[in-house]
């Protein structure tokens, strides 16, 4: 099975969607991950961004942690290097969360207690990343616009109404950059860059893989087989996070990822944008779609690892996507867990 690649630009003529959205009905139905070319996102914001990042993760120590995302009890801000974990083993990679810019209602006090995860940003406080701030918050509103494009796009690729699904969509989208760098201890092995995982804070990512040349992003595909993303100029990589599982009724598959490193001395750089949902959503909000998405008409199937992949919202261990998503993030990053949501910590950590 192979990636497929989808050239954005032929939804802008009606002679040329037919085809465009035979491709992404395929992409959603049998593989799942797909690159697209001509997005529309703006050549010098990419490349600004791209630039940005070797400043930004070359900041000592100290300028990142003014960040850091232990002070945030909305899960923004900088975690170092082996603080998160996936798949239940650390990761070897640093990162900076954000949002758009949103009140701080963990300030206020709101309930219930997944909105607290809405708030404000942090940005490390040093004169080389003056920039960072209105560089973040420009890509985030442009990739707002390409994923509610999209969206209505891989609406109508599954025979629904263009517009079906954007009253599932959230307050929040987040983004990532993500800094990788193979373990400095392990010489001979690959390394675990992020372990595998479906991506739990949204619908679609739309990820841009910012060092040209380094591989380590693979698929997993629906036979079992882990297959190599590399990057593709001119690209983003679009995959399905757990939201989409859940409202086509497990048809269209969120998809299996991980970050696997080769032993070496390089850097990789990537920025994940993940749109968001709904937190108050209950799975009882899908069962409209569900009569649309009835298993015996669609073809669908998944690999015995990808199956088992943590899915708490899938499962229905969880009534709310909020929940399930304060509890994912509450897992990935326990010591922020701890110190911001100490009442449910046991509860959210040691649920299997
Ligand atoms: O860095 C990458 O290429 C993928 C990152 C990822 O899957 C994630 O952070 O959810
Ligand atoms: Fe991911």
């Amino acid at each position: 099975m192979s990636i497929p690649t989808i050239d954005l630009s032929l939804a802008d003529s009606p002679s040329t969607r037919p085809q465009l959205v035979a491709t992404l009905r395929k992409a959603l139905l049998e593989v799942g991950f797909l690159y697209i070319t001509n997005h529309g996102i703006q050549p010098s914001l990419i490349e600004d961004l791209v630039a940005a990042l070797p400043t930004l993760f070359s900041l000592p120590i100290e300028a990142k942690l003014t960040a850091a995302l232990l002070n945030s009890p909305h899960f923004l801000g900088y975690s170092r290097f082996g603080s998160e974990t996936t798949a239940s083993k650390a990761d070897e990679r640093e990162q900076f969360e954000f949002a758009n810019e949103l009140p701080d209602l963990f300030a206020q006090g709101a309930q219930p207690l997944y909105t607290c995860l809405q708030g404000p940003n942090q940005y490390p406080s040093h004169p080389s990343v003056a920039q960072l701030a209105s560089l973040v918050q420009r890509y985030i509103v442009a990739l707002q616009t390409l994923a509610a494009r999209f969206l209505d796009l891989a609406a109508l690729a599954l025979d629904l109404a263009p517009s079906t699904l954007q009253p599932f969509t959230g307050p929040q989208d987040r983004l990532k950059l993500v800094h990788y760098r193979p373990s400095p201890t392990v010489t001979d092995e690959l390394s675990q860059g992020v372990g595998p995982h479906k991506d739990s804070s949204g619908w679609l990512t739309f990820l841009l893989q910012a060092s040209p040349g380094t591989r380590g992003l693979q698929v997993l595909d629906k036979s079992g087989a882990w297959l190599d993303v590399p990057p593709l100029e001119g690209s983003l990589v679009v995959n399905m996070g757990q939201a989409f599982e859940v409202a086509t009724n497990g048809v269209c598959k969120a998809t299996t990822h991980r970050v696997l490193l080769p032993p070496g001395d390089y850097n990789r750089y990537s920025v994940p944008f993940f749109q968001g949902v709904r937190p108050e959503l209950t799975k009882e909000a899908f069962k409209a779609l569900w009569t649309h998405f009835d298993p015996e008409k669609w073809e669908t199937a998944e690999s015995v690892e990808g199956s088992r992949i943590d899915s708490p919202f899938l499962r229905g261990g969880y009534v709310t996507w909020g929940d399930a998503q304060l509890r994912t993030k509450i897992r990935s990053h326990r010591d922020v867990g701890k110190r911001w949501y100490g009442e449910i910590f046991d509860k959210y950590v040691n649920d299997a």
